[in-house]
């Protein structure tokens, strides 16, 4: 998880500090190494990359309070999505008795709001920014309002599944989710996958087919599977169904490009 080599001091203060962004940016992108990360929280977890498969240390003091972790069960969720989320988290318990870890097994992604108030060093955002700065999708305080989801990685079969929940403030076609939302929710799915191969990465296409609409209020599963890599680039498919697979609502394509600290620092 280290991103770039700096040349001068300056840049070596830049970079600590975009490197503290991605180290909450990978906490709250729900980015999994393994089941090491499942049984602990966030700060104090020790990050395997899937790629590297190297160790290394979240700064435990990013957050100075125990962050809360948007992944897990609320009031708000319904039966579906509890059913769901149970389902595969089970599978990932299960797993880890006694078992070792092939990445077999499912691993729920943590997921948290906030990261750029780590990034001391300012760069270019103001103080007010960053300490305001929200993860879109986990802004809403009101449980069930907007997105619920949770997401789960299968490192073998370099697969994703995101429980999604849709609340009543994701309206676009009357009682149905606004193509925008859905839009978000397949960018954040496949983006999180893609950062699971090489963080850092920024969209670069995203290419969407919606083949039918999604009632507001349902749960639906949101898969995607890795296509393939290209150097920098990473493919993602991504399909959108209701939960039992008998209906498609959305297919989409993704290209992922990795970048490195300094296509952040130009502002
Ligand atoms: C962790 C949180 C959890 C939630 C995850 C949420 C994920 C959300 C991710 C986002 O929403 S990111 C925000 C939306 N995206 C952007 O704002 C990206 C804006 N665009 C850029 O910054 C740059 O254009 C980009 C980084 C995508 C590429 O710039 P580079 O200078 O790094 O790429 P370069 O031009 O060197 O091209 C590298 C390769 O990618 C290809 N490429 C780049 N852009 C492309 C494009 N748009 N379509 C197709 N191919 C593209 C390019 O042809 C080339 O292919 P080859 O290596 O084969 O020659």
């Amino acid at each position: 998880m280290v991103f770039f080599f700096a040349q001068s001091l300056s840049i070596l203060e830049m970079a600590r500090s975009v490197s503290r962004i991605f180290s909450g940016f990978r906490c709250f992108g729900s980015l999994p190494f393994g089941n090491t990360q499942l049984k602990t929280q966030c700060p104090s977890v020790l990050f395997r990359t899937t790629s590297e498969r190297t160790v290394v240390q979240v700064l435990p003091s990013i957050f100075s309070r125990k962050p809360r972790d948007f992944s897990l069960p609320n009031s708000s969720w319904g039966e579906e999505m509890m059913r769901l989320y149970n389902y595969y988290n089970s599978q990932s318990e299960e797993a880890t008795e006694g078992q070792e870890d092939h990445g077999e097994q499912w691993t729920r992604l943590p997921s948290y709001n906030r990261s750029l108030k780590y990034a001391t060093g300012g760069v270019y955002l103001s103080k007010i920014i960053q300490s305001k700065a929200r993860l879109f999708t986990r802004n809403i305080r009101d449980p069930g309002a907007a997105f619920e989801y949770v997401v789960f990685f299968r490192q073998d079969k370099q697969r994703c599944v995101c429980v999604f929940q849709a609340g009543h403030l994701l309206e676009g076609p009357p009682g149905h989710v606004h193509g925008g939302a859905i839009a978000t929710m397949i960018d954040t799915v496949t983006g999180t996958h893609a950062s699971l191969l090489s963080a850092p990465v920024m969209t670069a296409n995203l290419n969407i087919n919606y083949r039918s609409p999604i009632p507001l209020g349902s749960t639906v599963l949101i898969e995607s599977t890795l296509d393939k890599e290209e150097g920098k680039k990473k493919f993602i498919l991504c399909s959108v169904t209701s939960t039992d697979g008998s209906r498609v609502h959305t297919e989409a394509t993704a290209l992922f490009v990795s970048i490195s600290i300094s296509h952040l620092l130009r502002g």
